[in-house]
């Protein structure tokens, strides 16, 4: 089978790939969660003017000279507003938060006046507007503050709070099913005998799915056998996945038995093998509503490829607005050698120059299997097939990873 070019690969994985349900949370179960609706204020925030000090609400038009004497003819705090209204020669005691009375219209810092014996003596002038948040400064209702498709950081918490909203309409979260295959793998923390390795690639895979607001299931590691294989893949049917993304056993050795457990669990393989270094051997199909990604097992390929292709098929799932990795404009630090057949992503550490400009210096050994170079990477750099040796200088592309 020739190699499938990787936007044809990509286009293949989110093909069809349709928000999942709807559901409504609590405002504290909803950080990164997808909102599925656009969200409307249901209030006008400030309510009404509000004092932004701690001082006297004042008529400008009377105070607007130092030395000036007014009569403190009430309070207002936060939550207690005063009844009346401030005529001339008046002023009100107000505190952070206060609501502006009637016929004021400036607000003189206590620290600018002299109070005595129920009167304030101006220090400073007051201008009209000085230290009043008008009403509806910050929004106001019907105002649309979050849109359909964004995932939700704490700050768009405390705003849907202050829209007043105490639940959400969100995406419920994908499902994401981890399988990894090998004989050779021991958990971190073991003694490894001779030949074997620590499982490292369920780390990247389960923190990558978690960032993007999915739910991981650890279905462990996968003997190299049929059996154990095909024991994994129906605990994932089993959990309702949406995604089963396995890790190692996609290549053609004899242990290499990812492909024909799908095959003979019924998989609809929409490609195997694809033109990208690293993640040659990535597969990609459907058994049934499961979206299945079989992952290379070298540590980075497997990340890359998570990267590339899982990260966008959950956003897709997730109902996310925006799905794709935004490339970045960069200069080469140093030269790269002509491109073969396979879309290179070439680790890459990024240097930003005073003028702004990306400076991309890509990591000397691109291995991989080598996963101390992809932790000291800020991102990658893309390298279209086939192309020809470039200067440093040279203008090219990079996708940061996530921090
Ligand atoms: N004759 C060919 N051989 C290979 C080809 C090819 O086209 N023809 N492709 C190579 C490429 S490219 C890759 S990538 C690898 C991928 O092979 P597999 O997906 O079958 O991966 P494994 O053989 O299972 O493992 C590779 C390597 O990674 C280690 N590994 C696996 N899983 C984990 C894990 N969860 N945590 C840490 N390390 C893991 C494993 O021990 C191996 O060292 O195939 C090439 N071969
Ligand atoms: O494509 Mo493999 O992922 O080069 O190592």
């Amino acid at each position: 089978m020739a190699l499938m070019p990787v936007s044809d690969a990509l286009a293949a994985v989110l093909a069809g790939a349709e928000p999942v349900a709807e559901e409504t949370v609590a405002l504290d179960e909803a950080w990164h969660r997808v909102l599925a609706r656009d969200l409307a204020a249901r209030r006008t925030q400030p309510p009404q003017a509000m004092s932004a000090m701690d001082g006297y609400a004042v008529r400008a038009a009377d105070a607007d000279r130092i030395d000036t004497q007014l009569e403190i003819i009430g309070e207002v705090a936060a939550g207690r507003p005063f009844a009346g209204q401030v005529g001339a020669g008046q002023a009100v005691r107000i505190f952070t938060g206060g609501v502006v009375p009637d016929g004021a219209d400036a607000v003189v810092i206590q620290e600018d006046t002299v109070a005595a014996a129920g009167r304030i003596t101006l220090k400073e002038a007051a201008r009209p507007g000085r230290h009043i948040r008008p009403a509806g400064v910050d929004f106001r209702e019907g105002d649309v503050l979050i849109r359909q498709g964004s995932l939700l950081t704490e700050r768009h918490l405390s705003l849907a709070a202050g829209m007043n909203y105490p639940r959400l309409p969100v995406r419920r979260r994908p499902k994401v099913a981890i399988l990894a295959t090998g004989d050779e793998l021991v958990m971190p923390g073991s003694t490894p005998d001779a030949g074997q390795i620590v499982y490292s690639n369920g780390y990247a895979l389960h923190a990558l799915a978690r960032a993007e607001g999915a739910d991981t299931i650890d279905l462990g590691i996968a003997a190299d056998t049929i059996e154990a294989t095909t024991a994994g893949i129906r605990q994932a049917r089993e959990s309702g996945a949406d995604i089963l993304i396995t890790t190692g056993g996609a290549s053609v050795g004899d242990h290499d038995l990812v492909k024909p457990a799908l095959d003979a669990e019924g998989i609809s393989m929409t490609f195997w093998k694809i033109a990208m270094r690293p993640g040659k051997p990535m597969m990609h199909g459907y058994l049934g509503a499961m979206r299945v990604i079989g992952l290379p097992g070298n540590p980075v390929s497997s990340y890359v490829c998570g990267f590339l292709f899982m990260v966008p098929l959950i956003r897709a799932l997730a109902g996310r607005a925006v799905i794709h990795h935004r490339r970045e404009h960069a200069v080469l630090g140093s030269e790269i050698g002509a491109n073969d057949v396979r879309e290179d992503y070439l680790r890459t550490r990024l240097e930003e120059r005073e003028d702004g400009t990306l400076v991309a210096h890509p990591v000397n050994h691109q291995d991989s299997s080598l996963l101390a170079n992809l932790a000291a990477a800020q991102a990658l750099l893309v390298r279209a097939p086939f192309a020809p040796k470039a200067e440093p200088g040279s203008p090219c592309e990079v996708l940061r990873l996530p921090i």
